[in-house]
């Protein structure tokens, strides 16, 4: 049985005063949702922040991104040893905003998540199609390629430790979802793909589903059976939209 689990990535959002009032709203109002897991990923600065406000909490946190080399010469960069100083336990990896704006390939984002389990911590991988693949009908290629590239660096026993968000690019703060139907076809050929190498890794491995994922589309979209939980951009930073989202995860079980 998979444990749902419920991201919020809140991107590059926020101050000290925003985000001491959204870890507040959250933590106030998770209440016991046993069968749910969550996690907020907040930006790099906010990380300590975050941490004292969540520490001892059943919520856990994570950031937006890291650094393929361990230390060194990388201005600009955050290594994963870092994060996980910071407490983090996942960390995102190939979320399409890093691929489309900063270059980062199927190679790069690999590396990423080879360089995430290193230093302990749990990839949330990110895969998905844009519009015009889609329309291309070149989803499932494109899908595999990003799946391809961790396989063929890490093999597939990388899959027993990283989190999978498929996430539609044109679904991404669009107000566009998959439909339920779209998202488990896709989840399901992710499975599938996984499964051609180990069929244990595939049904343990979790699947988030991510795109405009509210309060009023969570439930449908979870009771998918290869959607495993959400990677949620706009509504994480709404406490209740959040709250919401994840007592749908809950009830999923
Ligand atoms: O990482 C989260 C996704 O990009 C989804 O963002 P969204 O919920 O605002 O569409």
């Amino acid at each position: 049985m998979r444990k749902p689990l419920v991201a919020g990535n809140w991107k590059m959002n926020g101050s000290r005063a925003s985000v001491t009032d959204l870890l507040g709203g959250i933590r106030a109002g998770i209440g016991e949702i046993p069968k749910a897991e969550v996690a907020v990923c907040p930006p790099f600065p906010f990380l300590q922040m975050t941490e004292e406000a969540l520490r001892g909490s059943s919520i856990a946190w994570g950031a937006q991104n890291l650094c393929t080399e361990p230390a060194g010469a990388f201005t600009g960069e955050v290594a994963g040893s870092m994060i996980r100083e910071f407490g983090c336990t996942y960390v995102i990896v190939g979320h399409s905003e890093r691929r489309e704006y900063y270059g980062e390939d199927n190679q790069v984002v690999a590396r990423k998540e080879a360089m995430a389990r290193e230093r302990g911590l749990v990839p949330i991988l990110c895969v998905g199609e844009t519009l015009a693949q889609r329309e291309a009908g070149i989803t499932s290629e494109v899908v595999a390629d990003q799946l391809d590239a961790v396989l063929e660096l890490s093999g597939v026993s990388a899959f027993g430790k990283t989190v999978i968000a498929y996430e539609p690019v044109w679904a991404i703060g669009t107000g566009l979802t998959a439909t339920p139907e779209q998202a488990q076809e896709v989840h399901a050929f992710i499975r599938g793909r996984i499964a051609e190498q180990s069929a244990d890794v595939a049904a343990g491995v979790r699947i988030l589903y991510g795109g405009s994922m509210k309060p009023d589309n969570a439930a449908d979209l979870m009771a998918q059976p290869d959607i495993d939980g959400g990677l949620i951009g706009g509504a994480s930073l709404k406490p209740n939209d959040f709250l919401a989202i994840c007592a749908a995860a809950h009830a999923s079980c």
